[in-house]
């Protein structure tokens, strides 16, 4: 059993909402590691990373995911942050794996000031948001079979892209 998609990219990049719409508009079930970790922990993200910290959340992620791709096979939603190990990287190869891009700018805006985003949560989320994607876009990249630039498409815009590109 094996994902038929996995939908990664930087917060806000829609891999919850357009994941989700990608698997029902393939008839494919729709899971997203960041809830598995959350119904696995018994606990918030935020609260995650506030109590236990972000090593451990990181740790709680990589086996999610890894559960993720043994477990499921239809759209798989992964965290912003799942490409920073190596591991995962590493586990993605092989598999259909969906970049969501998107700017500074729209992203910010689409997050918001959310606390429920504990990385851009402080003082500064456009800065916050800029370092983030400049550290992981090489990272994203390096795994991704398909990009899409998501900023001025609509969520349905982009499923249509990701399966122009598909196959
Ligand atoms: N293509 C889009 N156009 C406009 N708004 C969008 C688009 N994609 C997502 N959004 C909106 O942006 C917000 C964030 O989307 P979403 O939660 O799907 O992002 P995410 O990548 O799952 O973020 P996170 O990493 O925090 O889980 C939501 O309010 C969603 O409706
Ligand atoms: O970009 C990130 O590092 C994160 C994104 C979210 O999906 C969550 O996994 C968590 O808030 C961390
Ligand atoms: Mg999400």
């Amino acid at each position: 059993m094996s994902p038929r998609f996995v939908v990664l990219g930087p917060p806000g990049a829609g891999k919850t909402t357009v994941g989700r719409l990608l698997a029902e508009r393939t008839d494919l079930p729709f899971r997203d590691v960041d809830e598995d970790i959350v119904a696995a922990a018994g606990k918030s993200i935020s609260d995650i990373f506030t109590t236990d910290g972000e090593p451990a959340f990181r740790a709680l992620e990589e086996q999610a995911v890894a559960t993720g791709l043994a477990e499921h096979d239809g759209v798989l939603a992964l965290g912003g942050g799942a490409v920073l190990s190596a591991t995962t990287r590493r586990r993605l190869a092989g598999h259909t794996v969906v970049f969501l891009n998107v700017g500074m700018a729209e992203g910010v805006r689409r997050t918001g000031l959310s606390t429920a985003r504990p990385l851009l949560a402080g003082v500064n989320p456009r800065a916050t948001f800029k370092t983030l994607l400049d550290a992981r876009l090489p990272l994203y990249r390096e795994v991704a079979t398909i990009e899409v630039i998501t900023d001025a498409l609509t969520p349905d815009q982009v499923v249509d892209a990701v399966l122009a590109r598909w196959g």
